[in-house]
């Protein structure tokens, strides 16, 4: 039972760095600037606060990935493309492919490029935060995956590691319901403030309750239905969002209850200067419309400004700015 965690950063080291902390054989396929980071050993903070160590086997050279059964995919959606091409030769037999991302065509766009393997899709819950070799979880969740076998084999290692897997037959309306979530990672990362901050102030939260209500629309007509993910239904939570600040935050304390440092992971792309997924979250929602003969502005204009952002175009807008930029 061998693991590869290939493209491993925040997600990666988190996950695959637990798995190893106890006891599965994982190796780790990176950035050489990841490497130096993590090579004298990670730190790893659960949402429990417990914490563990480990000494990732971690490399550059794709070549480890034919040892592996089980490859986690855990690069950001922009890179899919490339890494199902450096991985097709190089697989073993038999080896599944588990896609740990946001979107909603990662899994299909791997599945489509890697003939003769089983590709499971599955979704990160939980957030986590990168400082250097740490990696902490700050927000509550779990990881969900399509049912399939592989989990008779690999899913005691992951609830041992303390990332359980919940396996979904409902894998199309669990990725909706996520990228629900996702299209705050745009306003979050407008914002350049961590989420607990954003999300405590009620303009932001409406440019929230704009985006979600109209992807809602565009699902409506396209199907399936988003999954509820949240204790508030999806198109409850759109609503409940733009409460006033003191009722949300009794309304709203789960979704507040995120530790103080944590920024969505496209604030984490902005600020590094890489290229974001804005194009995977935000975008596909406007595709979506596309599809089903509707318009989608409020995302689209999402677009754009954080592809703005990523050319130091007006990187930063307060909640006020960013609601009168999307009404
Ligand atoms: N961070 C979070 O809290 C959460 C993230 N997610 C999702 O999980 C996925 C992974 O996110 P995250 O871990 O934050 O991403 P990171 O950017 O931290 O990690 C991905 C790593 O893969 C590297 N990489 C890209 N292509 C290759 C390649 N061909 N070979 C080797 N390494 C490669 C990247 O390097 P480089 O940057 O140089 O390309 C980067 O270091 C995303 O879809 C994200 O939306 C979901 C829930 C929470
Ligand atoms: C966990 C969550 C929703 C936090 O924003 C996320 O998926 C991300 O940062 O990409």
């Amino acid at each position: 039972m061998t693991i590869c965690v290939f493209g491993a950063g925040s997600i990666g080291c988190y996950v695959g760095g637990r798995l190893a902390a106890t006891g599965t054989p994982v190796t780790f396929v990176g950035r050489e600037a990841m490497r130096e980071q993590v090579s004298g050993g990670i730190h790893l903070r659960g949402r429990d606060g417990g914490s563990l160590e480990v000494t990732p086997d971690f490399g550059t050279d794709p070549a480890v990935v034919g040892d592996a059964d089980l490859v986690v995919v855990t690069v950001k959606s922009g890179a899919n493309k490339q890494v199902a091409d450096q991985l097709r030769p190089l697989l073993a037999a038999g080896a599944v492919v588990l896609n740990l991302q946001n979107g909603i065509h990662g899994g299909a766009e791997l599945r489509d490029r890697l003939p003769g393997h089983r590709v499971v899709t599955g979704m990160v819950g939980f957030n986590v935060v990168r400082d250097g070799a740490s990696f902490q979880q700050t927000t509550a969740g779990e990881i969900m995956a399509a049912t399939d076998p592989v989990w008779e084999t690999y899913g005691a290692a992951f609830a041992t590691a303390g990332v359980p897997v919940e396996q979904r037959s409902d894998m199309d309306a669990v990725l909706r319901a996520k990228l629900l979530l996702n299209l705050n990672n745009a306003i979050n990362a407008l914002s350049g403030l961590p989420l607990r901050t954003e999300l405590s102030d009620r303009s932001f939260r409406r440019c929230l309750s704009l985006a979600q209500q109209e992807a809602l629309r565009v699902m409506a007509r396209s199907g399936p239905a988003p999954a509820r993910l949240t204790a508030l239904s999806p198109s409850l939570m759109a609503r409940a969002l733009r409460v006033p600040d003191r009722v949300f935050q009794r309304l709203g304390s789960k979704v507040l209850a995120i530790d103080p440092t944590a920024r969505s992971s496209m604030a984490d792309d902005l600020a590094a200067g890489r290229p974001t997924e804005v194009d995977w979250i935000n975008g596909a929602v406007v595709d979506l419309a596309g599809e089903v003969d509707l318009e989608a502005p409020v995302n689209a204009r999402l677009v754009a400004l954080v592809h703005d952002a990523e050319r130091a175009i007006h990187p930063r807008w307060t909640g006020a700015e960013l609601l009168n930029a999307l009404r």
